[in-house]
């Protein structure tokens, strides 16, 4: 395999890397994140990192972004040493990353928000309001960034605050930007327009470090590829010359294999019973008189765009949301919806949306988290016993192979994709009777990733059933129909054998789908919100 990272550094007329990290080595206690690592990204390119969960690209970002100070190792931007530690600006204008989650100040306008900290251009000099929107304004513009500047930054899209922290880092003046994971919250439609501007900056001379677990948007985006492994580079290489087989291979230092057999969809089984069901279900704002049933050995994926309240639905299976109209039962029996505990004692597990808001509590153990909704039988008469705990937490460790010191190591510490298997194990810890699982494999290695949902569906296989909520084609492979969500309303179901393009079309509302005709009034009439909220 090509390394072009071990080639001679740049000669006279070649420029030098706009970023170059060498021999960059970082720990955190007994975890070596980072072993005798590099990167150099050249001026205008589009560089990919790729790593299986815990490689440590996040800290090689944060060693990037003056966050973090590696153990050993040089760091240079455009030929020149790294700025001091804590000279923000000195860092700003040489480097800026958009992560999956925004930086932005959601009570803050637009214009505020991309000129925080320079409002007044001097310290005792009042802010000029007019003056500071009418600049937002120009700045915008001049990053073709379609946002109002006195909009609020919580009214905005997950895709508009992505643009305005984007513009923001180049007004700073740097031309070396890091997209950590940001296609994680994106819909299809969403990921073409924030490439299609990554790619017009491009052209600008900007260049990217573009970090993501999906592996086509490398192949989409990238001209260059580095690979990490157990804290160390594994290889550099043009995109061009690297085939998917070769890149899973030097991810995840084995063979590509094929998908396990756990996580494909199964043969129809007799004498099922019906264990979820939705009748009529509408919810204000979100969608209106969803029918669904899901039976027992069931995997059914609910699809659908960012707007089309496919995640609502789940939301509220699991009692977050209050239902207008319609009911929710599970073997029979009614939930009552908007109760959480409701659902729980129903059966209901849930892996939600967002981790970090719904799922974790970060300075906690794995243990604790894990067995949060599980406390009733870690001790009796209402007392947690920690020893209890932690063999439970131990199980789990094991079974869904989640990369941690230890169960007593806080959450925070673990890397992302690791983080959100804890949020799945402990979904699964209550043995759930009916699993919902948003976007399960949000952020997870490509290899997790067929674990994960052969988990979700063992789940099924246990006469139990499934609900993945997901518009990633992977989540939707495993299960065994696809019901599809436009605006508010199913437009489409589709059995297994479904094509790509298919589901792809039917979630986009571009037609009603080849397996199943449903009536399908595409009207956006009744539809969520612009933010599917
Ligand atoms: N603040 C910290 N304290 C302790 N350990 C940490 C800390 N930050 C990262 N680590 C550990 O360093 C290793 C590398 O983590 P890192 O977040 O860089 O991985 P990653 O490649 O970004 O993974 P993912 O794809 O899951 O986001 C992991 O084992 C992680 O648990």
């Amino acid at each position: 395999m090509a390394d072009t990272a071990t080639a001679p550094a740049a000669g006279p007329g070649t420029p030098a890397p706009v970023a170059e990290a060498a021999g960059i080595s970082k720990r955190f206690g007994a975890t070596v994140a980072l072993r005798d690592a590099r990167i150099a990204v050249a001026p205008g390119e589009s560089h990919a990192l790729v790593g299986r969960n815990g490689a440590g690209k996040s800290t090689l970002v944060s060693i990037l972004t003056g966050l973090q100070q590696p153990d050993t190792g040089s760091l240079r931007f455009s030929g020149e040493p790294a700025p001091a530690v804590g000279d923000i600006d000195a860092w700003r204008s040489r480097v800026a990353c958009v992560y999956q989650r925004s930086t932005i100040i959601g009570e803050l306008t637009v214009a505020e928000n991309l000129f925080l900290n320079r409002q007044s251009g001097g310290a005792v000099r009042p802010i000029r309001w007019k003056q500071l929107r009418r600049r937002a304004g120009e700045l915008l513009g001049e990053y073709g960034v379609a946002v109002d500047p006195t909009a609020r930054a919580r009214d905005l899209t997950v895709e508009q605050r992505q643009f305005v922290e984007i513009a923001r880092a180049l007004s700073f003046g740097a031309r070396f930007i890091i997209l950590d994971e940001p296609t994680a919250k994106l819909d299809a439609r969403g990921i073409e327009r924030l490439f299609d501007k990554l790619r017009d900056l491009q052209r600008q001379g900007v260049a990217f470090l573009f970090i993501s677990h999906h592996l086509q948007e490398v192949y989409d985006l990238c001209t260059t590829v580095t690979v990490y492994r157990d804290a160390a580079h594994i290889l550099t290489s043009p995109v061009a010359e690297l085939g998917h087989q070769a890149l899973v291979e030097a991810m995840t230092g084995e063979s590509a294999g094929v998908a396990t057999a756990a996580g494909r969809p199964r043969a129809t089984r007799a004498n099922t019973t019906e264990v979820l069901a939705l009748d009529a279900l509408t919810l204000p704002g979100a969608c209106e008189d969803i029918s669904l049933a899901v039976r027992s050995g069931e995997v059914v994926g609910l699809a659908g765009a960012t707007a089309s309240g496919n995640v609502q639905v789940g939301e509220a299976i699991a009692g977050l949301h209050r239902a207008r109209t319609g009911r929710i039962s599970v073997r029979g029996r009614t939930v009552r919806t908007g109760s959480v505990p409701s659902a729980l004692a129903a059966g209901v597990g849930f892996v939600p949306e967002d981790r970090h808001l719904q799922g974790l509590v970060g300075n906690r153990s794995v243990a604790e988290n894990a067995t949060l909704t599980v406390t009733d039988q870690l001790g009796p008469f209402g007392t947690v016993l920690p020893a209890r705990t932690r063999a439970f937490a131990r199980n789990m460790i094991r079974d869904l192979d989640i990369k941690t010191p230890g169960a007593a190591t806080p959450v925070s510490a673990l890397s992302g994709g690791n983080q959100q298997k804890v949020v799945v194990a402990r979904a699964l810890a209550t043995v759930p009777d009916v699993l919902v699982a948003i976007r399960p494999t949000n952020g997870v290695d490509v290899k997790s990733k067929e674990f994960l949902l052969a988990r979700i569906r063992q789940v099924a296989d246990d006469d139990k059933a499934a609900l993945i909520v997901s518009d990633e084609l992977d989540d939707l492979k495993v299960c065994d129909r696809v019901v599809v969500m436009f605006h508010g309303r199913v437009v489409a179901e589709f059995d297994r054998g479904w094509k790509d393009e298919d589901v792809v079309a039917a979630i986009e509302g571009v037609s009603g789908g080849t397996a199943h005709a449903i009536a399908s009034p595409l009207s956006a009439s009744s539809g969520a919100d612009e933010h599917g909220r």
